[in-house]
């Protein structure tokens, strides 16, 4: 596979200054609403979880959508590896870069797939346009090695539509399309959310697994402050559009610089809950590793 052009001892993901403004109320009520209003963050070129907290309306998916490019900024600036994102600069990052650099995973797993392609071919067609395919395969062992990453099989997958799938499930194949290119940046936006509670975990654990192993940074955008907790490197607090603390997830759990966090942090005891949840779904994962390994010996 050709190896990503954006230098891998830049930050992954610098944000200066971003706003974008919207029209509020009637076509004629000339009143404003700042959605994102003076955003700054630095992904460093390490793999991390960088997770956006914050309650509905405070701006999150606007701020996803901008690093998405799906939602131009009024003003500021996004670098993905010290190049433009945004604006009219020479050396923007183009959009065919951008898809192999940057990939999206949505709240609802169902929209993100055709429902009347089966999936292995929607894959297939991924990998091809995004010239990930190598030249003597069709692009299957792309897919196949993507499916593998989020613990499927090529085969089931094949020839199956996504009515024939879990909410579970086909996110876990999303996650895998978004591995196709071997990109540096996934963006999540409400990943869980409409993923059944018991299978949460496994999913969360997932983007762990992939930032260690593939060395893919996520932005993870969540109501969830515990979710967040638990995966995060970073985390930042959003609220009406503004970060309003940051730092590691402990030393803003420990020390929350703001009322905002307090509140959102009301969350957190069934953060309690999730440990023995947590703890579980990590001992069955030892179970299972340490199986075969039995089996060997
Ligand atoms: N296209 C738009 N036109 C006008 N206002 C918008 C638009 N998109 C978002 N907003 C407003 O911007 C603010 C931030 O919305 P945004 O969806 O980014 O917040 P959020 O934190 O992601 O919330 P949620 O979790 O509910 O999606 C809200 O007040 C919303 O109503």
């Amino acid at each position: 596979m050709t190896p990503t052009p954006v230098p891998h001892d830049k930050p992954v993901l610098e944000i200066d200054a971003l706003r974008k403004v919207y029209r509020a109320g009637g076509l004629f009520s000339g009143k404003q609403l700042a959605a994102v209003d003076g955003v700054s963050l630095t992904l460093s070129s390490q793999p991390q979880v960088f997770s956006i907290v914050g309650e509905s309306g405070s701006g999150k998916t606007t701020l996803a959508r901008m690093i998405l490019r799906l939602v131009e900024p009024t003003s500021g600036e996004i670098r993905l590896g010290g190049r433009p994102l945004t604006g009219k600069h020479k050396d923007r990052i183009d959009d065919f870069e951008f898809r192999r650099l940057v990939q999206p995973i949505f709240q609802n797993p169902f929209e993100a797939f055709s429902a009347y392609l089966p999936l292995d071919s929607y894959l297939i067609n991924t990998a091809r346009n995004l010239k990930v395919a190598e030249k003597t395969t069709d692009g299957a062992d792309v897919v196949e090695d993507a499916l593998r990453s989020v613990g499927l099989s090529f085969d089931r997958v094949r020839g199956k539509y996504i009515r024939q799938f879990s909410g579970g499930e086909l996110q876990r194949i999303s996650i895998a399309r978004a591995l196709i290119p071997n990109p540096r940046l996934i963006v999540a936006d409400e990943p869980v959310s409409m993923v059944d509670a018991s299978l949460r975990m496994n999913i969360v654990n997932l983007f762990k697994t992939i930032k260690e192993e593939k060395g893919v940074s996520f932005v993870y955008i969540t109501h969830d402050l515990s979710t967040a907790y638990y995966l995060s490197d970073h985390v930042v607090i959003m609220n009406t559009g503004r970060i309003v603390d940051a730092g590691v997830p402990q030393d803003i759990l420990a020390n929350p610089r703001e009322a905002y966090t307090r509140e959102l942090m009301g969350a957190i005891p069934r953060l309690g809950e999730r440990w023995a949840e947590i703890e579980q779904i990590k001992a069955d994962a030892r179970e299972r590793d340490a199986e075969p390994r039995r089996a060997r010996a």
